[in-house]
């Protein structure tokens, strides 16, 4: 029972009613959080308040969340913002919200045009405010249903990094602080362009010895990326990194490998993003990323065959001579 020495439970307010914002709504509601969820339109508020379920996440009731259109009233005495939305809209979605309190992204990309990752696209709205970004192997599905999972929560704000673990984190979604934001955000975005071509190899029948030699081969490409731009090398090897394309380039419930694998078994970009369910946000990330990287010298050969085949340039099997005829070099 509750004693009147237990202190009200903390606002915390998730901005972005998709799957992943309402997987982290119910776990900060476990973490013991008051919550309230922005949903992007009032008829999606109205539907999930009066289903008390999310279409996206089956199986998870919503029971004991405030589910709202209201901005204001989501973030009005919050003490926390989880940003949700898909990174190709975090801009738009940000310009329309009142000030917000310290910021956990979640979103992972690079923002078409301006080449941005989460915390930079944060910092045009709000230049000072404390950001952090969480990250690692998490399907939705899971988390919500209170599956053992991981995460690194990644912020140069040490107070925020601590206070968001203890926020979020509950015994079986076990949170990491961290201290590089840019590693961790390069992590999350090319672990999604690297399921698409791991995806389109098994939709080619090429086998698991080729997926596991894609996957390193990408390992080493994004370490040199992080490296290149300010991270930590060893951060491509933790959760925001190897985790997740441990998670991502086997797992089918991914939708970036599902869109790979399409692409893999033949159909047309077109015909695979049509028929993606969801935000498949390495689609649209990996011209960016791509583009990121040479602004910076970096070569991300994987990367740069799932853009060509994404753009209709190149077919799978030509993406793939391609890769393998490049010249050797030492591992
Ligand atoms: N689903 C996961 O398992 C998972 C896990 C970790 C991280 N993420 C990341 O979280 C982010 C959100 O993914 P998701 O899976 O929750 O998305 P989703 O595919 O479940 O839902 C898409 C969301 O985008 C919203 N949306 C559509 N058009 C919009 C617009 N114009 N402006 C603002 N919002 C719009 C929809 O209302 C919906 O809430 C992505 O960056 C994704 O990479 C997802
Ligand atoms: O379904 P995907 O491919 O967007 O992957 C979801 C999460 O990012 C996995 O960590």
């Amino acid at each position: 029972m509750k004693s009147a020495a237990d202190p009200a439970p903390r606002r915390l307010a998730v901005i972005g009613a998709g799957a992943w914002g309402t997987a982290l709504a119910l776990q900060a509601l476990r973490a013991g959080n008051d919550v309230a969820l922005w949903v992007r339109t009032a008829e999606g508020a109205a539907r999930l308040q009066g289903e008390n379920r999310n279409p996206r996440l089956p199986g998870a009731a919503l029971t004991g969340l405030r589910i709202t259109h209201a901005a204001e009233d989501a973030l009005a005495g919050a003490t926390i913002a989880v940003l949700a939305v898909p990174l190709q809209h975090l801009r738009a979605t940000l310009g329309a919200l009142p000030p917000l309190p310290p910021a956990v992204l979640v979103s992972k990309g690079v923002e078409t045009g301006t080449l941005c990752l989460p915390i930079e696209v944060l910092r045009a709205r709000a230049p000072t405010l404390p950001a952090a970004v969480l990250s690692g192997p998490n399907f939705a599905h899971e988390v919500a249903a209170g599956l053992p999972a991981a995460a690194v929560v990644a912020s140069d704000d040490a107070g925020l990094r601590a206070e968001a673990c203890e926020r979020l984190g509950t015994g079986a979604f076990r949170l990491y602080p961290g201290s590089d934001p840019t590693g961790v955000q390069l992590c999350g975005a090319a672990k999604n362009v690297v399921a698409i071509a791991a995806g389109a190899a098994m939709g080619a029948g090429l086998g698991e010895n080729a997926r596991a030699a894609l996957v390193s081969r990408a390992l080493a490409e994004i370490a040199r990326l992080v490296a290149a731009l300010g991270g930590r090398v060893e951060t491509a090897s933790g959760l925001s990194g190897l985790g997740d394309l441990l998670l991502t380039c086997t797992g089918t419930s991914s939708r970036n490998f599902r869109l790979g694998h399409a692409l893999g078994q033949g159909s047309t970009p077109a015909e695979a993003l049509a028929a993606s369910s969801g935000v498949a946000e390495g689609a649209a990330t990996a011209p960016a990323l791509v583009a990121r990287a040479r602004a910076a010298g970096v070569e991300l050969p994987v990367c740069e065959a799932v853009v060509a085949v994404l753009a209709g340039a190149l077919s799978v099997p030509a993406a793939v001579t391609r890769l393998l005829e490049r010249p050797r070099r030492e591992e």
